[in-house]
């Protein structure tokens, strides 16, 4: 008895599973006290429930580390921003949202990290937390605004030291206005909006 000719099996295609997820960074400017971290936190809390990736390159934990030794001077600033910046496009290309609560109070500072983004295709947002200069005094988190005012310290941003205001962020907030989550919610609304999400 001959064996029967060999038929091959039909092959199933070999699938891969293509889930591309995009990053992005989203860089919260405005004052102290204007509620960068808060907003950037009540965010990461809220993409994080959803399942995505998300960093926090908070400021003061960034200059006890990565800027340690920098000061607040207009050359150190912009150090700072650019070393932060640079973290954050790294992030962001490989699918994490990276959230940055940061001063960045030169227009040329953020304008760079910005181009660096879009030299590398990284989706960048920036969202001006616009609170005006008097309601952050009162808030005055840190204390830094009554130190100021008692001579204790010198070139607090917006009082003493120049603030460059955004002139066509990608979103402007009013967080005077607003409870964290409306701030929030804002910001979830531009990465639909952009397809982030
Ligand atoms: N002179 C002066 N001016 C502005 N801010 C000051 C200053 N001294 C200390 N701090 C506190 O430093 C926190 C981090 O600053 P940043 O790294 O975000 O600033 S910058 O972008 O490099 O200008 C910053 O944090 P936030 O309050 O969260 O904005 C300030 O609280
Ligand atoms: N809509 C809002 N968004 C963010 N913070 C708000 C808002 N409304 C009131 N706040 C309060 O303002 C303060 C902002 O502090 P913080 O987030 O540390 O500011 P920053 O990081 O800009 O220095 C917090 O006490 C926060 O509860």
């Amino acid at each position: 008895m001959t064996a029967a000719p060999h038929t091959p099996r039909p092959t199933t295609p070999h699938t891969v599973q293509e889930t591309h997820v995009t990053g992005a960074t989203v860089w919260l400017t405005g004052l102290p006290s204007a509620g960068k971290t808060t907003i950037a936190h009540e965010l990461a809390r809220t993409l994080r429930a959803r399942g995505r990736a998300v960093e926090v390159l908070d400021g003061d934990e960034i200059r006890e580390f990565l800027s340690a030794g920098l000061g607040f001077s207009r050359e150190d600033r912009h150090t700072n921003v650019q070393r932060i910046g640079f973290v954050a496009e790294l992030l962001a290309r490989n699918g994490v949202l990276a959230l940055v609560p940061v001063i960045a109070p030169f227009a040329d500072s953020r304008d760079a990290v910005r181009k660096r983004h879009q030299t590398a295709g990284t989706p960048y947002l920036e969202v001006h937390v616009a609170t005006p200069v008097e309601v952050c005094s009162v808030r005055d988190v840190k204390g830094l605004y009554a130190k100021q005012a008692a001579g204790e310290l010198t070139g607090l941003t917006g009082v003493d030291d120049p603030y460059e205001e955004p002139e066509s962020p990608d979103l402007r907030l009013e967080s005077q206005h607003q409870t964290v989550p409306e701030s929030a919610a804002a910001v979830l609304a531009l990465l639909r909006e952009r397809g982030v999400l």
